[in-house]
C-alpha cells in the first residue's frame, strides 16, 4: 500500500472521515521550495464537529486490550512504511533522510511503548484502615481517561512528537483532536491514515490543519475539551495556559541547553557528541546543545576538535544519503539566526567557524568570546549555532548553567563522581545527562522541563498519569 495519494492533497480527518475544504494551504518542500502538498484550512464549524465526534467516540467503550492492539498495529504499519514517512519528513522539515528514518523508528517505539502502557494503567491500595475509626474500611484508587485531549505540536519533529501525544492519549482511553504544525502537517495526516487502517474507532482521532493562531483559540473556546497538551514555543504555551482556564494543560517548551566538559572528560567522545547534538536538524531541536562550558585546561584542545567535526558536516539536499545537515524551516528563520550571530559579533563574540547564511541554509557555527547576556546565550537560538566558553571552578560552571530562564535538559562530561553528584543535586533542569550532552533522549524516559521550559512530563508512562484522572474508592463494610 502506498499511503500517499496521487494528488498529495489532504482533507481534515473528523469522525473517521476525510473532509475536503474549499480553502487549502500549501506545504512546501523546504529544500526545493516546491509545493509538495495542499492541506485543508479548518474553520470554526470543523472544530465543533471534531469535538462532537470526539465526544461521541468517548462514550463508546474501547477496551484496554483493543487500544493496545491498535497502537501496536499502527507501530507495525509505520515500520512497514518507513521510507515513505522518512521521505515526507525529509521534504516537509528539510531533515536529512537518515535523521528522518531515525525519527520514524523512534515514532514506532513511542507507539509500542504507549501500547504496552495501555495494559498497565492501574491504581493502588490505600490503607485508610490505618486511621482510627476507619478499621472497617477498604480503599483503592482507579484511573479514568480525562475525556477529550487537544494536542498541538511543533514543526521540528513532526511525527514522533505527534506520537508522544496521540499514543498515550489513546492508550489512556481518551479521544484526541490533533493540530499539527502548519509547516509540517503531512506526516501527521499520513499517520491518521494508518490509525484508520488499523481500525481505530471513528472519532477517537481527529486531525485539524491550518494556522495555529487561528485554530488555537477555537479549540480553547470549546468547553468539552478537557485537556491541552502542547509542544512548542514558550510564548504560545503561555497563551494556551491563559485560555485553558482551570483545565489540565501540559507544556513542553523551549530551552537554551547547556553542556559542561570537565577537565577529566573523555575529550574525543565529548567533542564528537557536542558537534553532533549542536547541529542535528540544523539545531532546530529543543535540547540542541547551545551553550558549552569547557574547563580552561582542555578548552583549546576541545575547541579544535569540535571545530574540525563541525567543518566536516555536509550540507545539501536532505534526500541525499550523504547529507548531514539540511535547510532551516524557512528563510526568515535563517535570517533571524544570521542577525543574532551578527549582533553577538558586534558585542565581541568571535566566529570560529560558520556564521554564513546561504538562502535557507545556515552553516554550522561555533562562537567563542561570548557573554552570557548575548541573545545567542540568553535566548533559544533554535538554529545551528553553539557558543563555547571556558570555566575554572565547578561552582562557577553550575551557576552559569543555571543562569537561564529555561531548564529542560543539560549535559556534563566528567569522570569525577563527586562533581557528577554535585551537579545532580544543583543543576536545575528536568534531565541531567552525565557523560552525554543535553541532547540525549529515549522515548520511554520521563521528559520535560522546569522553569520556562514547561510543566508536565512526556514519555508514555508519565504522560498517561496526566491524561487520566485518579479516583479513590472507599468501601465501608
Ligand atoms: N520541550 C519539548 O519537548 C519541545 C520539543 C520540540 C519543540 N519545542 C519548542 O518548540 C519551538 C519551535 O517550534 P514551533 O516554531 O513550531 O513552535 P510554535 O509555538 O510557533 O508552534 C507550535 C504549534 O503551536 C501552534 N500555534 C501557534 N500559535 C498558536 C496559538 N495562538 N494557539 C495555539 N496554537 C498555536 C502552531 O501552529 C504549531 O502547531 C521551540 O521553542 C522549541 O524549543 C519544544
Ligand atoms: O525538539 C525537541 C525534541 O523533543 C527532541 S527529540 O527529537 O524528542 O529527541
Amino acid at each position: 500500500m502506498n499511503v500517499m495519494t496521487a494528488a498529495h492533497s489532504y482533507g481534515l480527518f473528523i469522525g473517521g472521515e476525510w473532509v475536503d475544504k474549499q480553502e487549502t494551504a500549501p506545504v512546501v518542500n523546504k529544500y526545493t521550495q516546491a509545493v509538495m502538498a495542499e492541506t485543508a484550512v479548518t474553520e470554526k464549524e470543523d472544530v465543533k464537529q471534531a469535538v462532537e465526534a470526539a465526544k461521541s467516540a468517548f462514550q463508546t467503550p474501547f477496551s484496554m486490550y483493543d487500544r493496545y492492539q491498535i497502537l501496536l498495529n499502527v507501530a507495525r504499519l509505520l515500520r512497514e512504511h518507513t521510507d515513505e514517512f522518512a521521505n515526507v519528513i525529509a521534504e516537509e522539515v528539510g531533515k536529512p533522510i537518515n535523521e528522518a528514518k531515525g525519527e520514524v523508528a523512534r515514532s514506532a517505539l513511542t507507539l509500542e511503548n504507549s501500547a504496552e502502557e495501555a495494559k498497565r494503567i492501574h491504581g493502588e491500595g490505600i490503607p485508610v484502615e490505618a486511621a482510627p475509626g476507619s478499621e472497617n474500611r477498604t480503599s483503592f484508587t482507579r484511573r479514568y481517561p480525562v475525556g477529550i485531549v487537544a494536542a498541538i505540536t511543533p514543526f521540528n519533529v513532526p511525527l514522533n512528537l505527534v506520537c508522544h501525544k496521540i499514543g498515550p492519549a489513546i492508550a489512556a482511553g481518551n479521544s484526541v483532536i490533533l493540530k499539527p504544525a502548519e509547516q509540517t502537517p503531512v506526516s501527521a495526516l499520513l499517520l491518521a491514515r494508518l490509525f484508520e487502517k488499523a481500525g481505530l474507532p471513528k472519532g477517537r482521532l481527529n486531525v485539524l490543519t491550518g494556522e495555529g493562531h487561528v485554530i488555537g483559540p477555537m479549540l480553547t473556546a470549546q468547553p468539552d475539551i478537557t485537556m491541552f497538551t502542547f509542544t512548542g514555543s514558550p510564548k504560545v504555551g503561555q497563551l494556551i495556559r491563559e485560555q485553558a482556564g482551570l483545565r489540565n494543560v501540559a507544556l513542553e517548551l523551549g530551552n537554551n541547553s547547556a553542556t559542561v566538559v570537565h577537565r577529566d572528560a573523555n575529550l574525543e567522545k565529548a567533542a564528537e557528541l557536542v558537534a553532533q547534538k549542536s547541529f542535528n536538524n540544523a539545531g532546530q531541536v529543543c535540547i540542541s546543545v547551545q551553550r558549552v562550558y569547557v574547563h580552561k585546561d582542555i578548552y583549546a584542545e576541545f575547541l579544535q576538535k569540535v571545530k574540525a567535526a563541525a567543518e566536516q558536516i555536509k550540507l545539501g539536499d536532505p534526500k541525499e544519503e550523504a547529507t548531514q545537515m539540511g535547510p532551516m524551516i524557512a528563510e526568515e528563520e535563517a535570517v533571524r539566526v544570521e542577525q543574532w550571530v551578527k549582533e553577538a559579533v558586534d558585542q565581541g563574540a568571535v566566529v570560529e567557524t560558520g556564521g554564513v547564511r546561504d538562502g535557507v541554509f545556515f552553516h554550522p557555527t561555533i562562537l567563542t568570546n561570548v557573554d552570557q547576556d548575548m541573545k545567542v546565550c540568553r535566548q533559544e537560538v533554535f538554529g545551528p549555532v553553539v557558543a563555547v566558553d571556558a570555566y575554572t571552578k565547578e561552582e562557577e560552571v553550575i551557576n552559569r548553567v543555571n543562569d537561564s530562564e529555561y531548564g529542560l535538559q543539560a549535559g556534563l562530561f566528567t569522570n569525577s563522581l563527586s562533581f557528577a553528584m554535585k551537579a545532580m543535586d544543583e543543576i536545575h533542569v528536568g534531565g541531567l545527562m552525565i557523560n552525554d550532552t543535553s541532547g540525549y533522549r529515549v522515548d520511554h524516559m520521563p521528559y520535560g522541563g522546569v522553569k520556562k521550559s514547561g510543566t508536565g512530563k512526556e514519555g508514555p508512562r508519565y504522560v498517561i498519569e496526566e491524561m487520566t484522572e485518579e479516583k479513590i474508592i472507599v468501601f465501608n463494610r
